[in-house]
């Protein structure tokens, strides 16, 4: 409805007088939204619905925009480098969001990263930007930093023809650096180098822009020096993104084709899928289908993200916006799969690899009665990351549950958070395992699986020697960033975690940046909180997948009281076996609280024990009746194993090797 049919409609002055309304146009910042606005004197009353506003026009023109004034760009960078930040400016600077304290980091939405201060999920923002007295539409999408999450930075850049990569000008190049660089360096996007912080005390960005030059081969002119807190030369960037950056190869003439790099689940509206457009235009009511499943759709809504939804009629090539389309389920709308009009099909855009889980963990209810809330809760956290893969699990002592996979542990750290933030569910989660293989020798167990080779994301399921000729664990490779000072001792760190050292450059007089072969499972747990202590928060590490190798592999089970703690359970090296025995068992005594009677901690590889421990009891009846009353209170917290009370977080800390 535009607005001289809503001023024909009700603009009269008996209307007015009868309604009391008071109508005018307002402009947004950004002078591309139009509302019309209804003042009504009765609100005025109310402090907090003074203005009753409705979006009568769709809210931007985006015919205006030609292909060639489009600039689809992310922002990439170290974990805490700035992006965020970087981000908060460029939307106040055009006019998307108001400037003020209470904004930031506001395409951080989720609870879980305003609360670590960290990057889980990828945002996508659309701006509006003059430049020499024209009007660009900027498409911006920050990305997280850890590595955990850098399949969601894989996928913004294949949306994308160039890329902000941040450096703190005080700490320089981490190993996300160098990670997020080669990304968008493979992909041939534009690289805009832009080193932040330049407002602190230590800031050096002369000598990150030699490092800049040195490892990445960028001349030292194409830097830009800024401070994203203070909002210093964040123009300059600007300009650089409509400069430097090419706009989309893609034609309105061609017929509507967009790559899905992105999708979230809203429990009214089904699937939101962000796309980028590469061809034709699409618009409200257009049959789509998804070349993948070959399923077609019906477009019920589209629009730009800026941050929020924004609806518009329709979008056209080179433009990056969202689309609901009726999908019921995320694995509709598959990150990287195509959508074209059902009268033209299309060939399909190569897509992307899907994301693999590096971690495994079973997840239970802490109490069977609480089984299906947490399927539900599971469920529905899983449509929304669809990096998590779920099955079905269950073991004798913990009951029925569940053994999902994730990227790493930060994400399963993250994922279980959400659990209990946004679905209020509780869980015992098992030890972290990473997926091995075995080689079947069994003619048996081959025809079983149909396969010679079987993978184990379940130490429970770890099969016997006597069946298998090869065990393999998977690899990585590691890339460590740091003062060369701490060198010694990351080094002897590394050999402890058996990885082999593959290469070793300076990437300044001060910097080292090494690369190690490591096995996976060595690195998972506690690598990195280690690999930071030892170097007093300066060392960094990135990894990236190195298929697997022949290992020597055993499970190991841990006992309380002659019973299997089934969390506990892993497969290690046999080399590690009696250490990381011993050590989980002196670990575990520390964890559990007193309890009334003895408790046998043992570290057993099948019926053969390696390691043993026994507590102490509770002491005198006083005593006793004050561990009773704290025991009950914490009962809610607890997993009881035969008659041993086990605090629920006593599992991970068991895990965490102390280095020596
Ligand atoms: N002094 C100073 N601090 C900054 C600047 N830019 C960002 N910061 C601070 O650096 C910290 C990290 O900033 P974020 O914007 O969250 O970093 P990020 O790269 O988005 O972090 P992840 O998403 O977790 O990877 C915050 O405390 C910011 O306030 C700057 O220009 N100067």
């Amino acid at each position: 409805m535009s607005f001289s049919m809503v001023k024909r409609c009700c603009g009269t002055p008996l209307f007015r007088r009868v309604l009391q309304f008071k109508m005018c146009r307002r402009k947004s910042q950004d002078s591309n939204v139009t509302y019309t606005v209804f003042r009504h004197r009765w609100m005025k009353a109310l402090p907090s619905a003074r203005f009753c506003c409705f979006a009568f026009k769709d809210a931007v023109d985006l015919s205006k925009f030609p292909v060639d004034r489009i600039r689809n760009f992310c922002i990439i960078a170290h974990i805490d480098h700035g992006k965020s930040t970087l981000a908060d400016r460029l939307l106040e600077m055009t006019g998307a969001i108001a400037k003020t304290e209470k904004n930031k980091q506001v395409l951080d939405k989720l609870q879980v990263e305003r609360e670590r201060g960290i990057t889980v999920k990828a945002q996508t923002a659309s701006l509006f930007y003059n430049h020499e007295g024209q009007q660009y539409l900027l498409n911006l999408i920050d990305t997280p930093g850890h590595v955990d999450f850098s399949y969601e930075v894989s996928r913004s850049i294949s949306a994308c023809q160039g890329v902000l990569l941040i450096v703190d000008a005080n700490q320089g190049i981490q190993a996300q650096t160098v990670a997020n660089f080669y990304l968008a360096f493979e992909a041939q996007l534009t690289i805009i180098p832009v080193i932040n912080k330049i407002d602190l005390k230590n800031a050096d960005p002369e000598r990150v822009e030699s490092q800049i030059e040195k490892v990445f081969d960028i001349p030292r002119e194409e830097c830009i020096r800024i401070s994203a807190k203070l909002g210093t030369n964040v123009d300059k960037v600007l300009q650089a993104v409509v400069n430097r950056i090419p706009p989309p190869q893609a034609s309105t003439e061609d017929p509507f084709k967009a790559l899905v790099f992105d999708s979230n689940f809203d429990h009214y509206r089904g699937v939101v899928a962000n796309i980028a457009v590469f061809g034709g235009r699409v618009k409200k009511g257009d049959k789509i289908v998804s070349a993948h499943l070959g399923k077609a759709y019906e477009v019920n809504e589209l629009g730009l993200l800026r941050p929020d939804e924004h609806p518009t009629q329709k979008l056209f090539a080179g433009q990056v916006g969202y689309i609901i389309a009726g999908m019921k389920d995320v694995k509709e709308a598959q990150i990287g799969d195509t959508l074209y009009l059902q009268e033209q099909p299309v060939e399909a855009l190569p897509g992307f690899k899907p994301a693999k889980a590096m971690v495994f963990a079973g997840m239970y209810p802490m109490d069977q009665s609480e089984y299906t809330g947490l399927r539900s809760a599971i469920e529905r956290l899983t449509l929304n990351d669809s990096s998590v893969t779920v099955q079905r699990d269950s073991s004798l002592a913990l009951g029925a549950g569940w053994r999902l996979g994730f990227l790493g542990l930060l994400h399963m750290e993250v994922f279980n958070q959400r659990l209990e933030q946004e679905y209020n569910a509780s869980v015992i989660v098992t030890a972290p395992t990473v997926p091995y293989k075995a080689v079947l020798s069994s003619a048996k167990l081959i025809k079983e699986h149909g396969s010679g080779e079987i993978t184990i994301v379940n130490p429970a399921q770890f099969p016997d020697r006597s069946v298998v000729s090869e065990y393999l664990e998977p690899m990585v490779l590691g890339t460590i960033l740091t003062p060369d000072v701490y060198t010694g001792k990351i080094m002897t760190l590394c050999l402890n975690r058996r990885a082999v050292q593959k290469n070793m450059v300076y990437i300044d007089d001060q910097r080292v940046m090494m690369k190690y072969l490591f096995p996976l499972n060595e690195i998972v747990v506690d690598f990195y909180d280690l690999l930071k202590s030892l170097s007093s928060g300066y060392a960094s590490f990135d990894y990236e997948n190195a298929g697997y190798q022949a290992a020597d592999l055993i499970k190991m089970d841990i006992l309380l009281n002659g019973r299997p703690v089934e969390e506990l359970t892993t497969v290690v090296h046999r080399e590690r076996a009696y250490s990381t025995g011993k050590a989980m068992c002196e670990r575990l005594k520390d964890s559990i609280p007193r309890q009334m009677f003895e408790i046998a901690i043992q570290a057993a590889i099948g019926s053969k024990v390696i390691s043993k421990y026994t507590t102490d009891y509770g002491g005198d009846i006083t005593r006793k009746m004050k561990l009773l009353k704290k025991q009950a209170e914490g009962k809610k917290k607890m997993r009881r194993i035969g008659n041993v009370e086990v605090p629920k977080d006593a599992f991970i800390s068991v895990l965490k090797r102390k280095e020596k």
